[in-house]
């Protein structure tokens, strides 16, 4: 089998659409698959010459705990033929793909994926989550606001045409901040690629401005059959968040609103009167893979002081290795080290703690980590925390 990379987008197009059997309506060069950089797109081939499989890779930046913000490759567009599967030729693209990310200098791959059985063996392992949240029209009041987050703004309602470089503006101050946000490239908002509000489909998009009139976050919602779908609530402060979800949940004519995007430990059940009108149901978004343990551990912010011997085994890449984290003052030191290790575990799992959104304990308790000790796991709790819980609304 041949991987060859710096595909023409038409190649590359028509084999996606095969290896998934869709036929999209998006014409080359729009939408998510348009936004496909030519030099990280690979085309697999069997030996008759046939494109088999893809996989390619955005250039995003990540937010880490502490505002840091790295490069990140975002894998996308992974598929092979029907005809071609489980003959190895998605494992030997990882390799290829994987050698690639490493080659540009980035140290985190990160990815959404279609079935949580497939990428684990690959390195990568859950590391964000995402809440959808539905709430019935008549169980929307709101409980007296008592303390912060008391709303004094302004929210202006435009269609998604209307809004220029608005939501680019606002999208880019919140993701600075949000450990787990990836950059949204100024590409991404001109093709329409990605779902919306990114996306051309029509919406309405509820902007909100601080009191100084600063538009400081938005929500976008369609409304259809009964039902407010909300895509995603992006807002820099919890005012602006408290004043677009009340803004949302006071919408008259409808049954129910549908919430699809909200980031977990969000405030939003404890403000209406009633806590149990909005359960939150959860699942995994994105997906971390270390490339490189001490560039990743030292990279990102940390809040409490301490130290932790983690040895980690990396099969997928043939790189295991034992290091000492050490942080002191928001800083963390890793190097290599041949003390006794505090915790066991896969890159995969370390990729789940990464970035705050997984307690190491869990994954002590799952079976999936060891602990050589019985502080070990909560020691590795209170250092791995971020100071907000990480979230990822983008879709590539
Ligand atoms: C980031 C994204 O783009 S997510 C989108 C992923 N793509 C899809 O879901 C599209 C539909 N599916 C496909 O195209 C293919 O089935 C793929 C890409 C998921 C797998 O490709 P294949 O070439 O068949 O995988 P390959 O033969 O290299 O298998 C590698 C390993 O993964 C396992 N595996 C692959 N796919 C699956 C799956 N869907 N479920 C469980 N195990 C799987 C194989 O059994 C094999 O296991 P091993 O390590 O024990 O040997």
């Amino acid at each position: 089998m041949e991987i060859r990379h710096d595909n023409d987008y038409d190649l590359y197009f028509s084999t996606v659409q095969a290896a998934f059997g869709r036929y999209w309506p998006e014409s080359a060069g729009s939408g998510v698959l348009g936004a496909y950089e030519k030099e990280r797109s690979l085309v697999a081939f069997a030996p008759d010459g046939k494109p088999v499989g893809t996989a390619a890779a955005h250039s995003f930046d990540l937010t880490l705990p502490g505002d840091v913000l790295v490069p990140a490759a975002g894998v996308t567009a992974v598929g092979v033929l029907p005809t071609h599967r489980r003959q190895g030729v998605l494992r030997a693209m990882m390799q290829e793909q994987l050698a690639d990310v490493r080659a540009r200098g980035e140290f985190l791959s990160v990815l959404l994926c279609s079935e949580a059985v497939i990428y684990r063996r690959f390195g990568y392992g859950p590391a964000t989550y995402t809440e959808q949240m539905t709430v019935e029209r008549h169980r929307t009041e709101f409980a007296a606001p008592r303390g912060a987050g008391v709303e004094t703004g302004s929210i202006e309602l435009l269609r998604r045409v209307d809004c220029g470089e608005l939501l680019e503006e606002i999208y880019d101050r919140y993701r600075r901040t949000q450990p787990g946000a990836l950059s949204r490239p100024h590409r991404w908002w001109a093709l329409g690629a990605g779902h919306p509000p990114t996306g051309p489909e029509p919406r309405y998009l509820a902007v909100h401005r601080d009191t100084g009139g600063v538009a400081n976050g938005y929500a976008s919602y369609l409304v259809t059959d009964g039902t407010l779908t909300v895509d995603e609530v992006i807002a820099v402060d919890d005012a602006g968040f408290t004043a677009l979800t009340q803004f949302l949940l006071g919408h008259d004519l409808v049954k129910k609103i549908e919430f699809k995007h909200l980031p977990p430990g969000n405030p939003l059940r404890w403000q209406l009167a009633d806590l149990r009108a909005a359960e939150p149901r959860g699942t995994d978004w994105l997906w971390v893979r270390i490339l490189d343990v001490p560039r990743a551990l030292t990279a990102r912010g940390w809040f409490t002081d301490g130290s932790l011997v983690l040895d980690v085994t990396d099969p997928f890449l043939d790189q295991d290795g034992r290091y000492l984290l050490t942080v002191r003052d928001g800083k963390a030191e890793c190097t290599r080290t041949d003390l006794a290790p505090d915790l066991s575990l896969d890159v995969s799992d370390l990729g789940s703690v990464y970035l705050g959104g997984t307690l190491p304990s869990v994954l002590v308790r799952a079976g999936h980590v060891r602990a050589h000790h019985g502080e070990a796991a909560g020691r590795a709790d209170l250092l791995f925390r971020s100071d907000r819980a990480p979230h990822c609304v983008h879709w590539f």
